[in-house]
């Protein structure tokens, strides 16, 4: 069928996609003219198949169609079948894998071995027993080491099964001897050769239901090249010596090579091997990837030695710059080496010192070169048996990431929106935009430590040269500027950033534009460079600085000379001031304030100090506002009046809702004393509690005037008597409290009171209130019912009631008898008055039930001790009058006589017919 040959092609085509290109074999137009068919037949069967959930759809233009299944194992399992675009599958993709498996957690994944992890990805899972490979790469750079892996990758992804073989044939080792070499390989005969006394298997046999690992194939004469193919076209080979007959292994091979593909194969050797995969050099790797070799290599020595191994920056940086002719086998070696001489050096020592004096003399002699560098103000790194790659490199490289991806954002969006000769307002603003988000991530959302002294070092620098800068080119920056810069100098660190040829060419693109429209920015920017170089060793790129002027312009920096009246705040706290600063400028697109940060010790005199500076700078003739967080101001005035020229509001209140308010103020030109006046009003404190709205639990309040104990106590009786099914809390509540808060009460908001059931009525109209005595009464059952309401049914009202009286009663039952069981007595009793009620066919009031509880349980008791009530007053009248009566309480009291043994006599039932006839807080029943 049409629509099985579409799957089945897409299935054998998914393995070799390229996901950074898709082929055209992927669209409809392609699969239609390779099947002959109209495009919308392909295309219906396509969607169709889109809709089983069976194929891929990226809906670009054109369409691209992937097989799920084979595409899933490739790269990982997709949320949806329809994508946008290939960079949101992409994107799917890295978030799915950075659950890594195997090979994702190999050196480079992300970076220098990508494509090679999605090459062998492909080959691994190509449905059918995988598709061979081939590794070229130099000595050293890792090629035996990929092939184990992907042992261990196809035995995770359940293509070999546990414990399958995996056959490690190096080819180099025969190289002069072909013979041997085949013979090692295939297996040979009995007398294939001088000595072959006997037959024997080959690695290719040995290797069976696993991979044969191939090293240095390229010794590998013609005919065991001739061999191979043929087993890799047919499955089956040949011993040495053998003539016919065919043996069949099932062997995945891995072939690899240090020499070039071309030259020193046979073609038709190579095109039977679709998969070549190119490892990358140690010097074709970043400053990152090389360093994370070190660190693992160092951690491996480290846990071997079970000591912590500590090494200078110098001498590590030293390690990473050198070119290592024989790669990571090189390096390897180099890092034991010099692990192995510390140690030896002293072997008592608690700690391996690593400094660069160790470093082997070829090494060593590359440290002239690099003398001139600047020395970089890092610690030292210590590495321990414990530590985690991730820790090492935590500090470092997701802050220098994210500058990277900013960078190379940047650099996008100037490629594509840069316009010479035109307005370039738009993109400005872009940059603008993504440089604030960075900085945003810096000082807010960084998780790493931005409070150490380091940081603080940085800071107070930056700070010192800003102000400096200020006063020699009369400008005013914006006060969050120092605190913005001084988090970007921090993160930045001294990783150096690599760029692509394209985006050196942008970089260049980007200094011409910069140089001709933002001639400001960029002398402030070079002065700064200049002065924070000579004070903090920093080294700051090209595309660095560029980031520093955007940002200025982003931030306007102002003549100094301004006319306006000014703003400052002053606050205790390491970033109070500039947060809030920062705030307010952002939300009022101006920068109107500029912050002082103060050490939580910062004395008066230092504040004093800090405004008058500020004013020594600054025309505040037309007026300052100082917001200020104090005590007190009160000897905070008298300091300024001699030094300014011009009314200064202090305002003891700082807070971003002030800043807003002031901010939007001077924006408008108000007076100082209207601004005060508005702020007054403002500052009131507005308050609200809120308390949560949804999904109020339903609570029947209990209280008693005397106290907590009986609210208590009624509480315990409600719980009892309302069945824990309908989800309802009785909550025992002090009565003076209602009483006084009425309505207001925090427990009228938290839960969603139906009424309050008490000893006494704590006057709140909204809610309903019982007293205890009506609700055992039954006065009040009409009230009950009304609160129960909202969450039950009539039949359960009349089983809340009879719990209620039961349970109340049961607690006099309690008091009363002596010899029996309490909760049996009292469902027996229960039992004869239902059946009274029925026989009678009459309700009996509550108050009577009560009372006949108490009787019947006090009557039983007295009819098991045999001594029950003898004597009745007009015993023969009522023998004669009410004989229908006599017979249904006896009828009704069969129950317990039956369960007890007992018998009731006439003046028992006489008692009880005077308790139900008699008269009642409601009726009689009689
Ligand atoms: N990604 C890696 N992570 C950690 N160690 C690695 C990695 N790749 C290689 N190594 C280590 O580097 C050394 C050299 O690697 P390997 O022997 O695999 O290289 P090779 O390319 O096969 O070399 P040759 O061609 O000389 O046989 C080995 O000790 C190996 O354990």
């Amino acid at each position: 069928m049409l629509k099985d040959d579409i799957l089945h092609f897409l299935e054998e085509k998914t393995p070799l996609l390229n996901i950074d290109k898709l082929s055209d074999e992927f669209t409809a137009n392609k699969i239609a003219e390779l099947f002959n068919v109209k495009r919308n037949t392909i295309s219906h069967y396509l969607n169709q198949m889109v809709e089983e959930e069976n194929v891929i759809k990226i809906n670009t233009r054109p369409v691209y169609f992937l097989h799920r299944n084979v595409f899933e194992n490739i790269f990982s399992p997709v949320q949806a079948c329809v994508f946008d675009s290939l960079e949101s599958l992409k994107h799917q993709i890295e978030s799915a894998n950075n659950k890594a498996d195997i090979l994702n957690q190999l050196v480079g994944a992300d970076g220098s071995m990508k494509k090679a992890i999605d090459q062998i990805k492909s080959s691994v899972l190509y449905p059918g027993g995988g598709l061979p490979l081939i590794l070229c790469g130099p000595t050293g750079v890792g090629k035996s080491y990929t092939a184990n892996l992907i042992y261990q990758f196809s035995i995770e992804k359940g293509v070999l099964s546990k414990g399958a073989p995996f056959i490690s044939f190096n080819c180099a080792q025969y190289a002069n001897n072909p013979e041997l070499l085949s013979s090692n390989l295939f297996g040979y005969v009995k007398g294939a050769f001088t000595g072959a006394d006997q037959a024997s298997k080959g690695m290719l046999e040995a290797a069976d239901g696993g991979i044969l690992f191939l090293d240095e194939v390229h010794r590998l004469n013609e005919e065991g090249q001739e061999k191979l193919f043929t087993f890799l076209d047919q499955g089956v080979y040949r011993r040495m010596g053998e003539t016919e007959g065919w043996h069949q292994a099932n062997v995945r091979i891995i072939f690899a090579t240090t020499f070039d593909l071309e030259g020193n194969f046979l073609k038709t050797f190579l095109r039977r091997i679709p998969i070549r995969i190119t490892i990358p050099s140690l010097e074709q790797r970043d400053v990152k990837e090389k360093q994370e070799f070190v660190y693992m290599f160092m951690i491996d020595e480290a846990k071997k030695l079970q000591l912590p191994i500590h090494i200078s920056n110098r001498a590590l940086d030293t390690l990473i710059s050198h070119h290592y002719q024989g790669n990571l086998g090189d390096l390897k070696n180099t890092v034991r080496y010099l692990v192995a001489s510390s140690f030896a050096k002293d072997t008592h020592s608690e700690c391996i010192s690593i400094t660069l004096q160790d470093l082997p003399d070829n090494i060593l002699r590359e440290t002239v070169q690099l003398a001139n560098q600047k020395l970089k103000k890092k610690n030292n790194i210590i590495i321990n048996p414990d530590t985690t790659l991730h820790q090492l490199f935590a500090s470092n490289f997701s802050s220098t990431d994210d500058i990277k991806k900013t960078y190379h954002t940047i650099l996008h969006l100037f490629r594509d929106k840069y316009r010479k000769d035109s307005d370039n307002k738009h993109l400005e603003l872009h940059i603008f935009n993504e440089i604030l988000a960075l900085f945003d991530r810096f000082i807010f959302f960084n998780t790493e430590k931005s409070t150490g002294a380091l940081m603080e070092v940085i800071t107070v620098n930056v700070q010192e040269v800003l102000r400096y800068m200020e006063s020699t080119n009369n400008v005013k920056f914006n006060g969050n500027s120092v605190f913005a810069m001084a988090h970007f100098l921090y993160f930045r660190g001294t990783n150096p950033i690599e760029y692509t040829a394209e985006q050196k060419r942008i970089i260049k693109q980007m200094d011409d534009f910069i140089t001709e429209n933002y001639q400001a920015e960029l002398l402030l920017v070079t002065q700064l460079v200049e002065m924070l170089n000579n004070k903090l060793d920093v080294h700051i790129s090209k595309m660095d600085e560029w980031l520093l002027t955007f940002y200025l312009r982003s931030q306007s920096i102002e003549p100094a000379n301004d006319q306006r009246m000014k703003a400052i705040i002053l606050a205790h706290g390491y970033a109070t001031a500039s947060s809030i600063a920062n705030v307010a400028n952002r939300l009022l697109n101006e920068n109107i304030f500029e912050a002082f940060d103060m050490p939580l010790d910062t004395s008066i005199d230092d504040i004093v100090k800090s405004v008058l500076h500020y004013v020594e700078r600054r025309d505040v003739s037309n007026g300052l506002v100082i917001l200020v967080d104090m005590g007190s101001l009160k000897d905070i005035y008298p300091r300024f009046t001699k030094y300014i020229d011009g009314p200064i509001a202090i305002i003891n209140n700082v807070s971003t809702q002030t800043a807003l308010l002031v901010g939007e103020m001077l924006g408008k030109g108000f007076y100082l004393t209207d601004m005060i006046k508005k702020l007054k009003i403002a500052n009131e404190t507005e308050y609200s509690i809120i308390y949560p709205e949804k999904k109020k639990e339903k609570v029947i309040i209990t209280s008693c005037f005397t106290g907590m104990g009986t609210a208590l106590q009624i509480q315990k009786l409600l719980e009892k008597s309302i069945p824990q099914s309908l989800d309802m809390k009785i909550i025992a509540h002090d009565f003076h409290r209602l009483e006084e808060s009425g309505y207001t009460d925090a427990i009228f908001q938290l839960y969603d009171v139906l009424g309050i059931v008490g000893t006494a009525d704590p006057g709140i109209s909204e809610i309903d209130y019982i007293s205890i005595e009506d609700l055992i009464s039954g006065q009040g059952e009409e009230k009950f019912e009304k609160i129960l309401q909202p969450v039950i049914s009539n039949d359960q009202i009349e089983d809340i009631n009879n719990n209620l009286l039961r349970n109340f009663s049961l607690e006099r039952v309690i008091a009363t008898v002596t010899i029996l069981d309490t909760e049996k007595i009292i469902s027996y009793v229960e039992e004869f008055l239902n059946r009274l009620e029925m026989l009678l066919n009459q309700k009996i009031p509550n108050d009577k039930k009560i009372g006949l509880y108490v009787h019947t349980s006090c009557l039983i008791e007295r009819l098991i001790r045999h001594e029950p009530i003898e004597i009745y007053q007009n015993i023969d009248e009522l023998m004669k009058c009410q004989r229908n009566e006599i017979e249904i309480i006896k009828e009704a009291f069969s129950v317990i006589a039956s369960v007890y043994s007992v018998e009731i006599n006439i003046a028992e039932i006489g008692y009880i017919y005077d308790y139900i006839s008699s008269a009642s807080a409601s009726e009689s029943v009689f």
